[in-house]
């Protein structure tokens, strides 16, 4: 018997490398037992997203009360979630059930240059949904426009924008660098308590990083319940996703930029 349940409150991805598809492939990787609220439909390859369909708001928060009624939830990945609407909707609906470890990916725009959160839905992410997250996992991208500020461009940078970020209310901040250039690929850890770590590992040679966000977020999601603290989570988190980057040509899923191979440690 799985000792954990985490879900994942994201959208679909029906190429399997992000979005829902890849965090119940993750959280089953670190021993855990996945479940699922769809909050949008994506026409989607490893080539882009040719299409975005949100679920309605009330139908998400129907998922949400149906299953939490029941289930007892040890963790919880909010990903994708498309509008303003839903978003409002998510964040009340994790209040009022008062869920334990919340990570909060905040996915506006994917790889590919599509966008995954209608711009509008900045606000309603900053104000409704960020103050309850444990933990938020913004890339570049997504830092500087949750604080309306250029991009990091350096680590100093990094370090500056991970604590500002902390004044938007969630406990804790991973600023993720992938987006930089060089030898490493460094994430920043700060803490409303004033816990600062950082997270580098050897920046992988492969354009196969669909999903990557994702699988880190909900990797952390599963392992929070089963470590110490955050800081360990991220860290065996961040080496698993680092080998699942290393075993990523394995798989051919298309023709553009493939998933990260979930399932290293067993194939
Ligand atoms: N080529 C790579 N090699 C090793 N780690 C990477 C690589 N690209 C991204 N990462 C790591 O993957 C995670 C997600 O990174 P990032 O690309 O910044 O986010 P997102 O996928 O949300 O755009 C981070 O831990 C980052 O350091
Ligand atoms: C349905 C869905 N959710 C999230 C993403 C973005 O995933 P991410 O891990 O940030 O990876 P990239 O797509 O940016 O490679 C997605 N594409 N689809």
């Amino acid at each position: 018997m799985s000792a954990y349940n985490i879900v994942s409150i994201a959208g679909s991805d029906p190429s399997g490398g992000a979005g829902i598809q890849a965090d119940l492939k993750a959280f089953s990787a670190h021993g855990t037992f996945g479940m699922s609220v769809i909050a949008a439909l994506t026409a989607q390859s490893t080539r882009g997203v040719t299409g975005v369909h949100p679920v309605p708001a009330d139908f998400v928060v129907r998922q949400m009360d149906t299953l939490f009624s029941d289930a007892t939830v040890h963790a919880v990945k909010v990903g994708m979630l498309g509008t303003a609407e839903i978003t409002e909707a998510v964040a009340e609906a994790i209040g009022r059930h008062g869920l334990p470890n919340v990570v909060v990916d905040p996915v506006m725009v994917a790889k590919s240059g599509d966008r995954l959160l209608e711009a509008s839905a900045t606000k309603a992410l900053r104000t409704a949904l960020l103050p309850r997250a444990d933990l938020i996992t913004p890339n570049l991208p997504e830092a500087a426009d949750l604080l309306e500020e250029d991009e990091a461009t350096d680590l100093e940078g990094m370090r500056a924008q991970a604590r500002r970020l902390l004044e938007l209310g969630p406990r804790r901040v991973l600023l993720k660098g992938g987006h930089l250039e060089g030898g490493e690929s460094v994430d920043v850890l700060v803490s409303r308590d004033g816990e600062h770590r950082e997270f580098s590992a050897p920046r992988v040679d492969t354009r196969n990083t669909h999903g990557t966000g994702c699988t880190l977020s909900s990797s952390i999601a599963a392992l929070l319940p089963q470590r110490p603290d955050a800081a360990s989570a991220v860290a065996d988190a961040k080496a698993y996703l680092t080998e699942a980057l290393r075993r990523a040509d394995e798989i051919d899923a298309g023709g553009g930029q493939g998933p990260v191979h979930h399932f290293h440690a067993w194939w």
